[in-house]
């Protein structure tokens, strides 16, 4: 396989999804080595098979809104892989959602999945709806009209969404609701519900506490302790908000956070009592981040990203490609020792070669945020069994798993002058156990 000619090839056929040929392309790039280490993966053509989704399913979601308008949105689901495990990832509602975006993170999940040592397949789905400014009966009855197309496509053995960018509890338990009475069926077909009706315990903070714990462990590879740290956090929702918590709870100090309009900088310290007011701001009045420094008198920068402010860590936590190599280059000027994705392709390529040449630490989201997902496959495995696991032994399960992501990361990645490329060992080792699998089922 030659990477360029894959790519150039996949560019010609899809050439309107730059985020998707941009994920790729990070992958392909890496595993090139490996893949011709394996005359028999190019035989069966297994790159492109890989690369290309099983299926990607389109359609029209008409719903009323609360002035008796209907109006009309595009949904979507795409399944990229089911070789290890029934197709699994996240939905998102935000009005930038395109096929490109979820091919990108259809594909991107495959691999994270793999990571996770758990047996899921790699999806994503959404919709250019956006819950912004959206009562709640308006979310309910869009979540109600998506639902109406997507469950002919789910099944706990089938395909199991769950949330992302803008799908949160409220929305999954609507989405619940909804599948359980089109099909009768109370099943595990959605992750991350609530505490009542089949949702594990942590899922909710799986990824922001999965990503400290995953930064600790490339910090603890340095004899670095993370207690006493300043870190910059982007984002304000699910993934930001447990990423606080964690790190304070650890004795770390977050001094950003930020939504789609601008960010806060708190140079005391975001602590757990300003937290649960972020939580409030954000989870149940669904305001805005500017309020935060209306409240403390801290600075707000509007239509910015938070990262030329000073601190030891980064953590992205909102969105893809909101790190530019401009933002890279004065992170590292800063003195940033470590950055460590909780969003989803948030570090641009030319912002990555940045990281890497400084020899920071630096885990692409595919290892870093996979505590979420990997939450998810215990709450399937709770749901398969009927019973619920208490916080200590999915915290424990957590932990185990990130470790072993980790020490996965390191036994592919560590390059000749003992520098660890976590995106290369993330690659390799999720790519491995999926080539397997595809080789071991033939061509289907
Ligand atoms: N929720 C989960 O379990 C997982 C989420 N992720 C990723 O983490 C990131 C955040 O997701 P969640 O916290 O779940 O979503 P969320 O909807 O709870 O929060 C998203 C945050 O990002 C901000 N944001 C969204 N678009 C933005 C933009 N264009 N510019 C600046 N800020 C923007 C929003 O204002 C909000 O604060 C996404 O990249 C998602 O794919 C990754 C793994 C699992
Ligand atoms: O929990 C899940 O199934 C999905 C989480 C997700 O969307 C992600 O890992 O990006």
């Amino acid at each position: 396989m030659k990477a360029s000619e894959v790519i150039a090839n996949l560019q010609r056929r899809f050439p309107n999804e730059p985020e998707y040929i941009q994920a790729v392309s990070q992958v392909l790039g890496t595993i090139e080595e490996e893949y011709n280490k394996h005359p028999e993966f190019e035989k069966a053509n297994l790159i492109e098979r890989l690369c290309i989704p099983d299926r990607v399913i389109e359609f029209r979601v008409s719903w009323v809104d609360d002035k008796g308008n209907v109006q009309t949105n595009m949904g979507y689901r795409i399944q990229h892989n089911n070789v290890i495990g029934p197709y699994k990832g996240g939905l998102r509602y935000h009005k930038s959602v395109n096929l490109s975006i979820l091919k990108f993170l259809a594909f991107e999940q495959t691999f994270k999945n793999s990571l996770t040592t758990l047996p899921m397949g790699g999806a994503k789905g959404g919709s250019d709806f956006s819950p912004r400014g959206k009562s709640n009966n308006e979310v309910m009855r869009f979540c109600q009209a998506f639902m109406t197309e997507l469950y002919r496509h789910m099944g706990p053995d089938e395909d199991v969404p769950a949330g992302d960018i803008g799908v949160g509890g409220r929305e999954v338990g609507y989405l619940f609701g909804m599948y359980k009475k089109l099909t009768h069926q109370f099943q595990g077909v959605l992750t991350g519900k609530g505490q009542e009706f089949g949702g594990s315990r942590i899922r909710p903070e799986a990824t922001g506490y999965g990503n400290v714990y995953f930064l600790c462990n490339m910090l603890a590879t340095k004899n670095i302790d993370i207690k006493g740290k300043t870190v910059l956090v982007s984002g304000s929702g699910n993934v930001a908000q447990y990423t606080m918590e964690k790190l304070i709870e650890l004795g770390a100090k977050p001094v950003t956070c930020s939504d789609s309009d601008g960010y806060i900088y708190d140079p005391e310290g975001i602590d757990r009592e300003k937290l649960d007011y972020i939580m409030e701001l954000k989870n149940v009045e669904r305001g805005r981040i500017k309020e935060y420094a209306e409240k403390y008198g801290v600075k707000y920068v509007e239509g910015a990203k938070p990262w030329f402010e000073k601190a030891d860590i980064a953590l992205p936590s909102a969105t893809q490609n909101e790190i530019n190599e401009e933002a890279a280059k004065a992170l590292i000027a800063n003195g940033v020792i470590a950055v460590s994705e909780g969003a989803n392709m948030p570090s641009t390529p030319e912002a990555i070669k940045v990281f890497q040449d400084a020899k920071i630490l630096y885990a692409p989201g595919k290892a870093a945020n996979a505590g979420g997902v990997a939450v998810s496959g215990l709450e399937m495995s709770q749901n398969s069994e009927r019973l619920k696991w208490s916080r200590e032994e999915v915290d424990a399960k957590l932990h185990d798993i990130m470790n072993d992501i980790h020490a996965n990361c390191v036994k592919y990645g560590t390059e000749a002058d003992g520098y660890v490329n976590y995106v290369k060992g993330a690659n390799v080792a999720g790519f491995l156990k999926v080539a397997k699998a595809m080789m071991a089922q033939g061509i289907v």
